[in-house]
């Protein structure tokens, strides 16, 4: 239940206008919600509704034509922008529809690299993530010799290395089947806590059953915000 409490990021009355030559397109419209720790919100829309674009603005990707984006009370916006990449080297993880692991390291160094720009045991800490994932034991492979799941599994653990405040997940399985999907939903819910926020942008409103909070976004506006009381866990929605 979203109580106000508990609240991380707040985005108040965003717009976002992108302009390429005389074309210009308002991917946003004065768009107001909050994240709150502990809790698993899902943004869900249809192709083209602001999704990707919302989750940009709240990872301090991009920032919004106008409005605010505060995180703890601290608006982003106004910063430098050596300031907002702090705040997406410190607060920030992501994870990406196509996993965006890199090629030539193993698993254990895709991790490491992550963990390294918050502890010095980033030894210790990347083997926790992959063995929270249940990948520790294909941590010398490389990521062409794993399956779109597995990469997707090690991309969380990349994210997670670096102890995020806020985890944004932009179409997590959009690559993957049912039942690794499954799977992939259900570390990322597990993985919210009283200092973690997980957020996903999907078009798939099954997902929804599952979070705690679901905003409904359409033509770049909110359509609908609402708090699931009893959200399921990943084994009881019907998948199909
Ligand atoms: N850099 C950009 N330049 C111009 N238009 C853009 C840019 N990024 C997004 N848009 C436009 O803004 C609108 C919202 O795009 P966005 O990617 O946020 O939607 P989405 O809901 O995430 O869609 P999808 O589910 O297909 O990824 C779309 O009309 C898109 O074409």
């Amino acid at each position: 239940m979203n109580t106000g409490e508990n609240t991380m990021l707040s985005l108040k009355h965003i717009s976002k206008t992108y302009r390429n030559g005389s074309e210009i397109t308002h991917a946003l419209n004065d768009v107001s919600f909050d994240i709150e720790a502990n809790q698993l919100t899902v943004i869900l829309g249809p192709s083209g509704s602001g999704k990707s674009t919302a989750l940009n603005i709240l990872g301090g990707m991009d920032r919004p034509t106008t409005g605010t984006v505060s995180y703890n009370n601290y608006d982003i916006n106004t910063e430098s922008d050596a300031q907002l990449t702090q705040y997406r080297k410190d607060i920030v993880g992501f994870v990406f529809q196509f996993y965006n692991l890199i090629s030539n390291l193993t698993v254990f160094e895709n991790v490491a690299i992550s963990a390294q720009l918050k502890d010095k045991k980033y030894q210790d800490v990347s083997e926790y993530y992959l063995k929270k994932v249940d990948l520790l034991k294909r941590k010398n492979n490389f990521p062409d010799q794993l399956s779109g799941g597995e990469m997707q599994r090690v991309s969380i653990a990349r994210a997670l290395a670096k102890q995020p405040k806020i985890l944004l997940c932009d179409e997590p399985t959009g690559a993957l089947d049912t039942e690794t999907s499954q799977k992939v939903f259900k570390i990322l819910k597990d993985s919210t806590s009283k200092d973690t926020a997980v957020v996903i942008v999907t078009h798939n409103p099954l997902v929804a059953k599952i979070a705690d909070c679901v905003i409904k976004i359409k033509d770049g506006q909110v359509e609908k915000i609402t708090n699931n009381i009893n959200p399921l866990e990943v084994e009881e929605v019907d998948w199909g």
